[in-house]
Parts: structure tokens; sequence; C-alpha cells
């Protein structure tokens, strides 16, 4: 198996390294390249034992797969690259947001088959929720769904579902850690200092998501078993705003979705 990586930033680093950790591709199988960030990439190359390269003639010679890992608007350099030495039979897999295939296919000048994916960076730790979707010919994806469940788990999705999935899940993490962010800092108004309200948080963090990952409740009732009457969690929980979060909950993923949207209008 040969995939070739256009871009070894935060997206792709947590896919190959999450693929090489569960043992479904040898390091040997991946080959970065990138615009920038030497100093990183050879990073992966001494600490991984993956390939290296800035020669598009060699890394597209007999690639199985080529991942489109740059952000959209580096994606006119890379097609440059890579037009010119594609092979028929390397299917490419874009993870840009917003990038739609029928771009893929314009800038690429080509016919190969075309995947769009949107995991997110729990790729890492093999827990990425993953969108996908094929263009028509894209006819052999066993292996593929093989290959992105091991970093995760994998939905197929129409071409335009992608803004929402985009929003929900590769999106979602930032806005899940953004409310980490300002639990911490609320706890720091209470009065713990900052390395007490970081240790606190954290470890709440942790532990409600190993509940959630061995529970089988739902998270309502998750959180009800911590309710008591007239306790202190209901307390609490009256004094927020259920409906006021959930307003700035939708709000933020329509503003994301829409960009993921207006990305794909940039490009028309
Ligand atoms: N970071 C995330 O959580 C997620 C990112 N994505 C998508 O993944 C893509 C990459 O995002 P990040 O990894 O966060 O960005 P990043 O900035 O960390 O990495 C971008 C990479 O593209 C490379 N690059 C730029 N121009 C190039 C060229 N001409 N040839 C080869 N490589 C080139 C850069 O050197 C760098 O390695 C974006 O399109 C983004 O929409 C998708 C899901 C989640
Ligand atoms: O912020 C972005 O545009 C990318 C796509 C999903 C997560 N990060």
């Amino acid at each position: 198996m040969k995939i070739v990586f256009y871009g070894a930033g935060n997206m792709a680093s947590a896919i190959f390294i999450g693929m090489i950790e569960n043992c479904v591709v040898a390091p040997s199988d991946i080959y970065l390249t990138s615009r920038s960030m030497q100093e990183k990439i050879m990073f992966f190359k001494e600490n991984l034992g993956v390939n290296v390269s800035y020669d598009d003639q060699d890394l597209l010679k007999d690639a199985d797969y080529v991942i489109l890992a740059s952000k959209p608007q580096s994606f006119p350099s890379v097609a440059d690259r890579i037009r010119p030495y594609l092979e028929p039979e390397t299917k490419v897999v874009s993870v840009m947001a917003g990038t739609q295939i029928k771009t893929i296919r314009r800038e690429l000048k080509t016919e190969n088959p075309i995947a769009r994916i949107m995991p997110n960076t729990n790729a890492m730790v093999q827990h990425s929720v993953n969108g996908i979707s094929y263009s028509g010919n894209f006819t052999d994806r066993d292996e593929l769904i093989e290959l992105m469940e091991s970093f995760g788990t994998t939905v197929t999705v129409e071409e335009d579902e992608m803004h929402n999935i985009t929003a929900a899940t590769g999106s979602g993490s930032a806005f899940l850690y953004y409310i980490y962010e300002m639990y911490a800092e609320s706890l720091m108004e209470l009065g713990f200092d900052e390395e007490e309200a970081m240790f606190l948080t954290r470890n709440l963090v942790i532990g409600a998501g190993k509940m959630v990952e061995d529970s089988e409740l739902s998270f309502s009732d998750l959180r009800k078993n911590i309710t008591s009457k007239h306790g202190t969690t209901e307390a609490g929980l009256d004094a927020l705003d259920g409906d006021g979060l959930k307003r700035i909950l939708i709000k933020t993923l329509n503003a994301a979705a829409s960009r993921s949207e207006e990305l794909s209008k940039d490009d028309e």
C-alpha cells in the first residue's frame, strides 16, 4: 500500500498517526510532503519511520491513495504539483473543508475516483468521527472505509450534507474544548488558582468522557443521576439557561456550516 499525504499538518498527522498506531498500515506505506514545516515533517520521518519526499513524480508513482490535506486555500498550489503525475488508478481522498468533488476534479483535470472525508483530530486517539462521500466512479469503497475505521467511526453522507458534518464533528471538538476552557476560567472566578482549575477541569472532562464511553445511559440520564432534589446540582442547573445555551450552540453550528458552504462557493 502506498498512501501519499499532500500536507502533514494537524489533520494529516492525526490520521497517519492513528493509522500507524492501529497497525492498519506500516510506517513505510506512508509518504509525506508539505510546503512548509520541514522541521516537523522530518520529526515524523525520524520518529515514526514514514517516508518524506518533495519529488512529486516519485511520490505519485504507483500511489494507491493521494490524500489532499492542505488548507483549501492552498489547494491550487497542491493541484499544480499533483496534476502532471497523477496515475489513473490512484484514488484521491480530500480532507479539505468545503472543497467540492467537482472542484477537485476540475483542478486536477482528472477522472480518477475521488472521495471527500471529514475527520477530526481525535483520529490521533482512534476516536475521529468521519463523514465520507464519494464520486460516482469510486467503486472500491470497502478498503477506504477499513482504513478510515482504523482511526474512528465512519458515516457515509451525500456530498451536500458535508457542510453539517463539518460543523458537527469536524469543528465540533473545538467547540467542546472552548466550553472546557470557559469552565476552567470560571473555576478561577470561584477562587481556584490556574493550575488547580486546569487540573480539576481536565480530570472532570476525562471522567465524563469515560462515563459516556462505558455507560449505556443517555446524557440526560447521566445528568439526572447527579441531580438530587433541592440539591446543589439542581441549584446550578436552574441558574444555567439551557434554552439560551442551546440557542448559542445552534448559532455556533450554523456559522460553521455556513462557512463550509461559503468555502464551496469560493471556487465556483
Ligand atoms: N484541523 C482539523 O481539525 C481539521 C482539518 N480539516 C481540513 O484539513 C486540512 C488541513 O488542516 P490542518 O491540518 O489543520 O492545517 P495545517 O495548516 O496544520 O496543515 C496544512 C498542511 O498543508 C501543507 N501544504 C500547503 N501547501 C502545500 C503544497 N503546495 N504542497 C504540499 N503541502 C502543502 C502545509 O505545509 C501543511 O503541512 C484543511 O483543509 C481543513 O479544512 C478537516 C477536518 C478537521
Ligand atoms: O476550521 C476548519 O476549517 C477545519 C475544518 C473542520 C475543522 N477544522
